[in-house]
C-alpha cells in the first residue's frame, strides 16, 4: 500500500505535476520558520526568452534610470498575487507589447532562497509589439533581433546563454515542458527525488514519518543557507539521515515546481532529482545505511517508473537550477 503510494507520487513528479506539501522533514535549525511573504523576505523574478522562426530573439530596451537605454530579455519583479505565469505575462506586456504564452521553463536560478529567477521559454499570441514612440516606464521599446547580433549595448551578457538555452531547446528539447502547477505553499522548500543506483536497481530516498513520502526539505533564510544556496537544505536533510564524508552529492536539477501566489501563499516548492553515489569507486551494491527511523530507501521495482528514472538520470533530463 505505501509503495503504491509511493509509486503514484514518484510517477507524478516525474510527470512535472506537484503534490501538497503537508509538512517538511528538515528545517534549519532555530525557531520554526514563518511563512515567507513577496517582497519583505523572498523576491522572485520571471524572465521570458523569444525566439521565431528567422532566429531572432525579442528584445527590449530598458527605460529604469540605472540601466536606461541598454537591452535585455522581458524580465521583471514578480508582484504579490500573481502566479509565475501571470507575472511572466505582464513583464512581457508591459516591456515589450505582446500577449504571450509559456512553453516551457527553462531554467531556474536562485541565490539562496531570498532570489530566485523563472526563467521561461515563451511564444507571442497577440498584441503589438512596442516601438519608440509607446515609450514609458517600463520600457522604451521593443523588437526582433538576429540571435547572432544582438543589439548593444546589453543591460548584462547573461542574456547571451538565456539565448543560447533558449535556441538549444528550441533544436533538441532537453527536458519534458515543464511549467509551474498551483499549489499553495508557504515556504520556500524543495522535494527530493534522492536516488542511489547500482548497474541493477535504483532506490529513492523515502521519508516516512506519517505516510510514506517523498522527503521535503525547508529552505532556510540564515546568511549561511543564504550564501550557500538552496543546495544547503539538501545537504541538510541527507546529513540528518546519512554518514556524508563517503558519499557524492549532485542535484540533477527540476523535474517541476509549485506555488499559487494568491492567499499570502508566496512560497514556492522545487520537485527537484539528486543523485546520492559512494565516493570510492568499487562495486556497492546496496544504498548507503539509513541512521534513524525517519527515513527508507525504496528500491524502485515498478518498470515503468524504473526506466523513467534512468531516463531522467542518465540524459539529464531536467531543468537546470543554478546558481
Ligand atoms: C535574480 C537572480 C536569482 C539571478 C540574477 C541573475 C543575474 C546575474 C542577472 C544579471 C544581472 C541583472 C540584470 C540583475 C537584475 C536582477 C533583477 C533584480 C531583475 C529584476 O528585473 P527588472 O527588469 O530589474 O525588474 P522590473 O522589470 O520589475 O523593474
Ligand atoms: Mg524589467
Amino acid at each position: 500500500m505505501a509503495s503504491e503510494g509511493l509509486a503514484g507520487a514518484l510517477a507524478t513528479v516525474l510527470g512535472g505535476k506537484g503534490l501538497l506539501v503537508q509538512s517538511c522533514d528538515s528545517e534549519p535549525p532555530g525557531k520554526p520558520l514563518s511563512p515567507v511573504r513577496l517582497r519583505k523576505n523572498v523576491c522572485y523574478v520571471v524572465l521570458a526568452v523569444f525566439l521565431n522562426e528567422q532566429d531572432e530573439v525579442l528584445m527590449i530596451q530598458e527605460a529604469k534610470r540605472e540601466c536606461r537605454g541598454t537591452w535585455y530579455l522581458p524580465a521583471g519583479r514578480m508582484e504579490a498575487g500573481e502566479t509565475i505565469v501571470e507575472a511572466m505575462q505582464r513583464e512581457v506586456k508591459e516591456e515589450a507589447g505582446l500577449l504571450c504564452e509559456p512553453v516551457t521553463l527553462l531554467s531556474v536560478e536562485e541565490r539562496g532562497a531570498s532570489w530566485i529567477r523563472f526563467v521561461f521559454l515563451a511564444r507571442p499570441t497577440g498584441g503589438v509589439l512596442k516601438t519608440s514612440k509607446d515609450a514609458d516606464a517600463e520600457s522604451l521599446q521593443a523588437g526582433w533581433y538576429p540571435r547572432v547580433s544582438l543589439p548593444a549595448p546589453l543591460r548584462a551578457y547573461d542574456v547571451l546563454h538565456l539565448v543560447e538555452l533558449g535556441a538549444k531547446f528550441c533544436q533538441q528539447a532537453m527536458h519534458p515542458l515543464i511549467l509551474p502547477q498551483e499549489l499553495p505553499c508557504s515556504v520556500v522548500c524543495q522535494r527530493l527525488v534522492a536516488t542511489f543506483t547500482t548497474v541493477q536497481s535504483v532506490w529513492v530516498l523515502v521519508g516516512s514519518v506519517g505516510t510514506p513520502h517523498l522527503p521535503i526539505t525547508a529552505c532556510g533564510f540564515t546568511p549561511m543557507e543564504q550564501r550557500g544556496g538552496i543546495k544547503v537544505a539538501t545537504l541538510r536533510l541527507l546529513q540528518e539521515c546519512l554518514t556524508m564524508h563517503n558519499l557524492a552529492v549532485e542535484t540533477k536539477g527540476l523535474l517541476g515546481l509549485q506555488h499559487l501566489g494568491r492567499d499570502h501563499m508566496d512560497g514556492i516548492c522545487l520537485n527537484v532529482l539528486v543523485t546520492v553515489a559512494f565516493r570510492n569507486p568499487g562495486i556497492q551494491d546496496e544504498p548507503p545505511k539509513i541512521r534513524g527511523e525517519n527515513y527508507f530507501w525504496w528500491k524502485v521495482l515498478e518498470e515503468d517508473l524504473q526506466k523513467q528514472l534512468l531516463h531522467r538520470l542518465q540524459e539529464s533530463s531536467v531543468v537546470p537550477l543554478s546558481r
